[in-house]
C-alpha cells in the first residue's frame, strides 16, 4: 500500500534530489534483519546496520558503560557479547513499558555470566547531565536516540499523515538534550557513539554540529570504522538503497579530551 504526505516528499526531495525516488522505494521495502548470535544464548534478530552502530562504540578495558537508549535491547545484547570482564553495562530506558521488554530481552538472550553484568536502570537521559554527582561517570557511553525513523513513518498511514517539518525539528532539539547531556557523563578519554535511524540531516549532523561547536576543545571526532554507507560531515550514513536494504543507520564517534590544565 502506498501512503503520501506531499510535505514529507518535498521535505525529503529538496535533501536528497534525484536520490530520493530510489531511497524512497528501498524505505518502503521491509528491512531484512539477520540473526545477531556473538556470544548470546540464543541469537537475537537485528538489522546488520544496528550491529554496525554498537560495535563501533570502543569498549574500555574496564569500568562502567552506559546505553542511554537501550530498549527493547539489540545494541546493549552487542556490547554485553563483547564488553571486557572487567566491565559493568548500565542498559538505560525511559518508558517503563520498553524498559519490561529490555529485562525481558537480556534475559532471554544474554548467558547468566554476562546477565549478572548488565543493570537496567531508567533514568532520563536526558536530564542526567544536570546532576553534577553524575559527570565522567561512564567509560563509554552509545546513544541511540530516539529519531524520525522514516522508514517507519513511511510505511504508516496515520504517522504520515501527521507528518510535518516540526517532527525532525522537534527530534533533534531531543537529541541535543541528549547528546550533550550524555557528553557530561563522559570521562575523559572515553568513547561516544550517538547514533539514529534517521534519514533526516537536521538530526544527525545537525545535532553533531552543535556538539562540536560547543564542546570544540574537548570534542574530538573520531569517525567510525566501518565503511559500509557513506561519509557525511561529521560520521557515516547507511542508506538501504545502497547497502543492501540495510538502515538508516546514522554514526557519529566521539572522543572526550583530557584537559590540559
Ligand atoms: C531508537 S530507540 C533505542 C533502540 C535500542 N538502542 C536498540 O538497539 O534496541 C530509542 C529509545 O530511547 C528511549 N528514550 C526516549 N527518550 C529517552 C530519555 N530521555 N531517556 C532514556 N531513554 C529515552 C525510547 O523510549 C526508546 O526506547
Amino acid at each position: 500500500m502506498l501512503f503520501l504526505n506531499d510535505q514529507f516528499e518535498s521535505y525529503y526531495n529538496t535533501i536528497y534530489g534525484k536520490r530520493w525516488a530510489g531511497l524512497r522505494e528501498s524505505l518502503i521495502k521491509e528491512s531484512e534483519p539477520i540473526p545477531y548470535s556473538d556470544g548470546l544464548v540464543t541469537p537475537y534478530m537485528l538489522d546488520h546496520a544496528s550491529v554496525l552502530a554498537a560495535l563501533s562504540l570502543r569498549i574500555p578495558g574496564e569500568g562502567p558503560i552506559l546505553d542511554a537508549c537501550a530498549a527493547p535491547g539489540g545494541k546493549s545484547l552487542v556490547i554485553a557479547s563483547i564488553m571486557c570482564p572487567q566491565s559493568t553495562l548500565l542498559s538505560n530506558e525511559l518508558s517503563g513499558e520498553r524498559r519490561r521488554r529490555l529485562v525481558k530481552v537480556l534475559d532471554e538472550h544474554l548467558p547468566p555470566e554476562k546477565r549478572e553484568r548488565v543493570t537496567v536502570s531508567g533514568f532520563d537521559a536526558a536530564a542526567a547531565g544536570g546532576k553534577k554527582s553524575e559527570h565522567k561517570r561512564f567509560a563509554a557511553i552509545l546513544l541511540d536516540a530516539p529519531c524520525s525513523s522514516e522508514r517507519h513513518v513511511i510505511n504508516n498511514e496515520k504517522a504520515l499523515a501527521e507528518w510535518t517539518p516540526a517532527r525532525p525539528r522537534f527530534l533533534a532539539k531531543r537529541q541535543w538534550a541528549l547528546l550533550s547531556s550524555a557528553f557530561l557523563l563522559l570521562q575523559p578519554g572515553a568513547s561516544l557513539v550517538y547514533a539514529t535511524c534517521a534519514i533526516s540531516p537536521e538530526e544527525n549532523d545537525g545535532v553533531t554540529s552543535r556538539l562540536v561547536d560547543k564542546y570544540r576543545d574537548t570534542v574530538i571526532l573520531d569517525p567510525p570504522d566501518f565503511s559500509e554507507g557513506g561519509e557525511t560531515q561529521y560520521g557515516r550514513i547507511i542508506l538501504p538503497d545502497l547497502c543492501g536494504g540495510m538502515g538508516p543507520m546514522y554514526v557519529a564517534r566521539f572522543k572526550k579530551a583530557f584537559l590540559t590544565p
